[in-house]
């Protein structure tokens, strides 16, 4: 049929990912578990892949765990970081992986496509792009350009695909599952650009780390 079969295996729409990600506790805090551990390995490049020193308040746009907004606090002793996520994700994050010591770290429930975004200099969407069609990653670029503090930026984390789609292979098979459990596929970085572009963000750069995930960054002017 050329698309995910989720409405048939789980019985829920696929355009609800994570209420079917997260049909029990036991499955979200599994999903959590390995959204966590590849930050560990990674996700010093990805926040390092840029100065992000100018940027003192960051939100972390499903930012689940909160692994990739503890390396940006170990990175950039001066900045904050809120993660954003859904609110019993962040219940869970609170409860199990972030602990009160984290000072700079702090949560704001909510959906991302809905409700009010805070304010930041820096918005993260790290894995969080890869998961919805064009026209989704646009709408929730949009919100986050209008949220954005002039002079602000956006850093998209994502296994970058070669320009002709023929590599990197983890990039690839990360692709067929996104085809598989999604309405995302990974891509390019000019791709990403576009995506950024026709949401206001300019002057884009991206940045290959030559690990698992990438890092994509794109400006809002002053
Ligand atoms: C693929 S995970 C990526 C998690 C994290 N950014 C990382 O890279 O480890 C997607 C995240 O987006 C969150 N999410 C999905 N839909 C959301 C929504 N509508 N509003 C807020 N968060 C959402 C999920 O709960 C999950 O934490």
């Amino acid at each position: 049929e050329g698309k995910n079969q989720y409405e048939k295996a789980f019985g829920v729409s696929s355009q609800d990912l994570f209420q079917a990600l997260y049909r029990s506790d036991e499955e979200m805090v599994k999903f959590m578990h390995l959204m966590n551990s590849i930050w560990n390995i990674c996700g010093k490049d990805v926040v390092t892949a840029f100065d992000l020193s100018p940027f003192k308040v960051i939100c972390d746009l499903g930012g689940c765990s909160g692994a990739l907004a503890k390396q940006c606090t170990s990175a950039y002793p001066e900045c904050t970081v809120t993660i954003f996520d859904l609110p019993k994700v962040v219940r869970v994050s609170r409860e199990h992986f972030v602990s009160e010591a984290d000072q700079r770290i702090s949560f704001h429930e909510g959906d991302f496509f809905k409700d009010h975004l805070p304010e930041a200099d820096l918005y993260i969407l790290a894995r969080i792009l890869h998961d919805w069609t064009d026209e989704r990653c646009i709408e929730l670029l949009r919100r986050i350009y209008k949220a954005c503090k002039p002079g602000g930026a956006v850093l998209l984390v994502e296994a970058l695909l070669n320009e002709d789609g023929s590599g990197p292979l983890t990039a690839q098979l990360y692709s067929l599952n996104m085809l598989v459990q999604t309405e995302g596929r990974e891509r390019t970085d000019v791709q990403y650009a576009a995506l950024l572009a026709a949401a206001g963000f300019t002057n884009i750069q991206h940045c290959l780390t030559g690990k698992i995930y990438d890092a994509v960054l794109g400006h809002k002017e002053t």
